[in-house]
């Protein structure tokens, strides 16, 4: 069941079209991703979820609920992460759990939050004295303060080192396991790959994609890709000739063969007859990056 519909969703600044007729919708339960480089309107269309923007055309809708026309009960129903530049430096860890609370109906317990976000030992803890990490999981346990249905995360582990990236990838699954449907956004192929159940890739304000990571994968193409270090010198020609080989390149004094088929078969029997070993051989699939590229004909700056 789709807890997030969003139907044809314009968004203009200006004469700039910055969500030009995005469709899509996210089941219940399920961690969905929406990934694109910047500018692509991502911010825009979850700020258009969250009611904090007007749409120019199309509808959305949460829950059965208009985000512009009823912000009062989308509050209770989803929650938002709150932005660093949101929370008064002074403020403790402690006040602004107590504070936040108070804007809820039915608030979860917050001092269990706080521990499931490993939070405990800084509840006396100024903002501004808190770690890029800590302040990231005080955003989180503000947003599920209200105990709600849906969270939307924005590029939540940007400025993070990669152990406090992979510790808040484990407390995103935590929290879709406790049953929130999470929207999150990042440009971040591997958390995207890691994390998502389905992903709609956006490009220039518009979905190019909407499937799984693997979906997405098998969308674009069966390509391999094998590289290797061959032991002696090999005429490129030879494996070019061969029907399952689209290029070959040298990468330092490794060989990258890309193709389709039996690759692995016909690359290593050719070489096995002209008395080439493959050292360090690694079979490689394409990646979700190589899928953005062949969807949208860039790169995500990552
Ligand atoms: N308040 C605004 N006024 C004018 N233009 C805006 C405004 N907010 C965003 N834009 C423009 O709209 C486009 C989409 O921006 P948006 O922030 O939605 O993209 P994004 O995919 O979230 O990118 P990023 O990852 O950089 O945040 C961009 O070209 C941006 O410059």
């Amino acid at each position: 069941m789709a807890i997030i519909e969003v139907n044809n969703l314009v968004k203009r600044y200006g004469d700039h079209t910055a969500v030009n007729g995005v469709s899509f919708a996210v089941e219940q339960g399920e961690i969905f991703g929406i990934l694109g480089p910047n500018g692509a309107g991502k911010t825009t269309t979850v700020e258009c979820i969250e009611g904090l923007r007007s749409p120019d055309g199309g509808s959305i809708s949460v829950g059965g609920i208009d985000p512009r026309s009823d912000s009062r009960e989308l509050r209770e129903l989803l929650g938002v992460q709150l932005q660093e530049s949101e929370l008064p430096d002074k403020m403790r860890v402690d006040e602004a759990m107590e504070l936040y609370s108070s804007f809820y109906r039915n608030p979860a317990d917050w001092r269990e939050l706080i521990g499931i976000l490993n939070l405990t030992d800084k509840l006396s803890t100024q903002f501004r004295r808190l770690s890029g990490g800590q302040k990231q999981r005080l955003s989180i346990a503000l947003a599920l303060l209200g105990n709600p249905k849906v969270a939307v995360l924005d590029e939540l582990t940007t400025g993070l080192d990669p152990q406090a990236r992979r510790d808040a990838w484990d407390l995103i699954e935590g929290i879709r396991d406790r049953g929130v449907t999470i929207v999150l956004v990042t440009h971040f192929m591997e958390e995207a790959e890691r994390l998502c159940d389905r992903l709609a890739l956006v490009d220039s304000g518009q979905i190019v994609a909407v499937d799984t990571p693997a979906g997405l994968v098998a969308k674009v193409d069966d390509r391999q890709r094998i590289r290797f270090r061959p032991s002696a010198p090999i005429d490129h020609a030879l494996l070019t000739a061969l029907p399952e080989v689209a290029s070959v390149e040298r990468a330092g004094s490794q060989l990258v063969v890309t193709g389709t088929g039996n690759l692995l078969l016909a690359v290593t029997t050719v070489l096995a007859r002209n008395q080439v070993v493959a050292g360090d051989l690694r079979v490689e699939q394409t990646s979700l990056d190589d899928a953005f590229v062949a969807l949208t004909g860039r790169k995500i700056d990552a």
